[in-house]
């Protein structure tokens, strides 16, 4: 099944927590890479007042649960240090499943597609660059999602790109 995974960090080396998430995530079996899209800077949506964020997404090829899609996620997570302190603030790392094939589901736990990923211009920018026609399970095509947005507050780094897992 394909799996698109967004990665966030704003704090510490950012672009060594996006690179450390690639190469943690595909470092068991289960989960197969297939891209990854470029980095971009963002500015912060919610939450209280913090630094900008590098963002990125992989899009994979998955052969888990969903379930243990997400506690892998969750343990590369906590193995960047990620303190759960508070709601949409700063954070070293942050691993959000997008979208899990076209799987529909509204537990809290797993909610599918990722709830406000629709409405995130830095999970949509970076989305469409790794699969120009990806599709958001739900609510159409990634780019026509995007045509609605405001893009402003993203922006390619050219100097900075994720290789794939080591
Ligand atoms: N699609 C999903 N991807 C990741 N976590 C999810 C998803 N759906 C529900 N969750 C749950 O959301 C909880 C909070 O996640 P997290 O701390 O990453 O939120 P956040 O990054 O601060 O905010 P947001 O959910 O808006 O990205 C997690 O414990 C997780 O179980
Ligand atoms: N620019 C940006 N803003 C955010 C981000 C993020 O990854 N990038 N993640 C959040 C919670 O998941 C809240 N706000």
């Amino acid at each position: 099944m394909r799996v698109v995974i967004a990665l966030g960090s704003n704090l510490g080396r950012r672009i060594e927590n996006l690179q450390g998430a690639v190469d943690a995530l595909f470092d068991a079996p289960g989960l197969t890479f297939v891209a990854a899209s470029p980095v971009y800077e963002t500015e912060p949506v919610g939450g209280p007042t913090q630094g900008a964020y590098l963002n990125a997404v992989v899009v994979a090829e998955s052969m888990l649960d969903p379930r243990a899609l997400l506690d892998r996620a969750h343990s590369v997570e906590n193995a960047f240090g990620r303190e759960r302190a508070e709601r949409w603030g700063p954070r070293t790392l942050d691993v959000d499943l997008i979208a899990v094939g076209t799987l529909m589901s509204d537990d809290p736990e797993l909610t599918l597609p990722h709830p406000r990923a629709h409405e995130r211009a830095f999970v949509l920018v970076p989305w469409a660059q790794a699969d120009p026609s990806a599709v958001l399970p739900g609510r159409g095509s990634v780019a026509a999602l995007l045509a609605d947005l405001d893009q402003s507050g993203v922006r390619l780094r050219t100097d900075l790109v994720l290789e794939p897992p080591a």
